[in-house]
């Protein structure tokens, strides 16, 4: 049997495109229709496609090779007149992690409506503002131009990032490579929960990883071609956790990835695709930051009239500048509304994922003690802490730390940073255990805290145990070394084996 590499098959050994005398179901998906499905953690749903063309998500499924999938909620889709004929069969999951008490079964229909055929339309008009760009730049090295930067905005639970998976699966068939933004830090895509991240789409989705994206530089070696997304800290799962943080990491992720499409043209020629939290009109000022930071020529509204017609109003002077298109499209059927309870496996999911691999590729992760006397630990400021905070400040206090050898300039610095990030004055269990920590490019010996927000996030750690008798903490990294001496930031993300 011949195999494409990046699923299943033979390379991984025992994963033949069959069942081996398993029981399984078989089920014809007609062409425009998709076939949808929602798997529970606790099973591993087995899967083929014996004959036809089938795509998740705009990523096509290769014949006959066996993907494996957990924790899913996914359609296949059948773009071709000759339909799709898929066999599956379900088995228990045993390297789900998370709590067991889940005791859903496979759900699963096939439904005639989808929306495939206008994102199919929008994936085309921007091709075509891509190809027609590309072919401008080839002939004007001194002077290019970017491709459709493209901003997806919706209501919770409209389809939003399965848009923009599709719009990158179809342009990267094409040989496009545009890059795949992420603002929504409860997701975590090519990193954990809590960073957002711009990553070029160079390969196609690996749909077996948990959130259907794949592995970044961290995971090693992996099938799919290993991302290498630029990733700024949020720290925090909602934007309006701390709005000031939010909008200052979008504007540097912004100044960040316009830098990287300066450096290659391929990516210049493609653009980007924005994936977004749910925002609405009231959110217009996160939604003016994001369109002046990426430079949004294009955005993308999906099955919402309301807000449709309101950034129409906003932004008519744009429009009417042809610096700007707004359209709207059509919300699938199919989008289920997550409950918090799978939101939260998911982000344990992939954060497992990030240090020990999944079921493919495992990795062994790396345990080490830290001092804790030898770092400085900032947390991530929470706006509620900062209401709580004020109602005991007696009126025209400042709610900066009291430091008397700090020099007028620290305390202007600190004063800034505080809106940010507070320093830590006890580090300890209570305030570090099972904590996701950031590790920064700052050495602890720097002493300027504004250098802090600026700072790069080198990757993640886990500070899995914290002994406070002995001043220690356990920490897991995904790679081997030594522990840079730098200052690290506590996330609001917690995570236990
Ligand atoms: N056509 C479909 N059939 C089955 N499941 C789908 C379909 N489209 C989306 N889903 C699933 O519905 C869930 C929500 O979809 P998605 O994440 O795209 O929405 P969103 O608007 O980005 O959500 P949020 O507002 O939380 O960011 C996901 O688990 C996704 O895989």
């Amino acid at each position: 049997m011949t195999s494409v590499p990046t699923f299943g098959s033979d390379v991984f050994g025992g994963n033949e495109g069959d069942f081996e005398g398993d029981e399984f179901t078989e089920v014809f998906i007609p062409e425009g229709s998709e076939w949808r499905f929602e798997v529970p953690f606790k099973l591993t749903l087995k899967l083929i496609v014996v004959e036809g063309v089938g795509e998740i998500f705009g990523t096509e499924l290769p014949n006959n090779v066996q993907l494996q999938l957990s924790g899913v909620k996914y359609a296949i889709y059948s773009p071709l007149e000759a339909g799709c004929k898929v066999k599956y069969s379900t088995v228990p999951n045993n390297n789900f992690a998370a709590s067991t008490s889940d005791d859903s079964e496979v759900s699963e229909y096939i439904s005639e409506e989808t929306p495939m055929n206008q994102y199919l339309n929008l994936h085309l008009f921007l091709e075509q503002k891509r190809q027609k760009i590309s072919e401008f730049n080839m002939g004007n090295i001194s002077e290019q131009k970017k491709g459709p930067k493209v901003l997806i905005i919706g209501s919770p639970f409209s389809g939003k990032t399965s848009l923009s998976k599709i719009l990158c699966s179809y342009a990267y068939k094409m040989n496009s490579s545009p890059v795949l933004v992420n603002l929504n830090p409860r997701d975590g895509v090519f990193s954990i929960p809590g960073s957002l991240t711009a990553t070029p789409i160079s390969d196609s989705f690996d749909l077996e990883s948990t959130n259907g994206y794949g592995g970044s530089l961290t995971s090693g070696t992996t099938t799919h071609n290993p991302k290498q997304p630029l990733v700024m800290n949020f720290g925090l799962l909602k934007p309006e956790d701390n709005l000031e943080l939010y909008k200052y990491q979008i504007s540097r992720l912004g100044i960040a990835v316009m830098s990287r499409l300066e450096e290659d043209v391929l990516l210049k020629s493609s653009g980007l695709i924005i994936d977004t939290p749910p925002l609405s009109i009231k959110d217009v000022t996160i939604i003016e930051n994001i369109i002046s930071d990426f430079e949004i020529d294009t955005i993308a509204v999906i099955g919402n009239e309301r807000l449709l017609i309101d950034l129409k109003k906003k932004f008519k002077h744009k429009i009417n500048s042809s610096s700007l298109d707004i359209v709207k499209v059509a919300k699938s059927g199919g989008v289920v509304e997550l409950d918090e309870k799978y939101i939260r496996d998911i982000q344990q999911e992939s954060i497992r994922e990030y240090f020990h691999g999944n079921f493919r590729n495992t990795l062994s992760p790396f345990k080490t003690d830290i001092d804790i006397k030898d770092y400085k630990f900032f947390s991530c400021f929470e706006a509620s802490e900062l209401n709580s905070n004020l109602a005991f400040l007696p009126s025209g206090d400042s709610f900066t730390p009291e430091e008397s050898e700090a020099s007028e300039k620290e305390k202007k610095d600190r004063f800034d940073l505080d809106k940010y990030y507070r320093l830590l004055e006890e580090p300890n269990a209570s305030n570090l255990e099972n904590c996701i920590l950031a590790i920064t490019q700052l050495p602890s010996r720097n002493n300027s805290p504004k250098d802090l927000l600026n700072a790069c996030v080198l990757g993640y750690a886990h500070a899995s145990k914290v002994e406070d008798t002995k001043q220690k903490i356990k920490v897991l990294v995904p790679f081997p070394g030594a522990f840079p001496r730098n200052h690290l930031i506590v996330t609001a993300i917690r995570y236990t084996e």
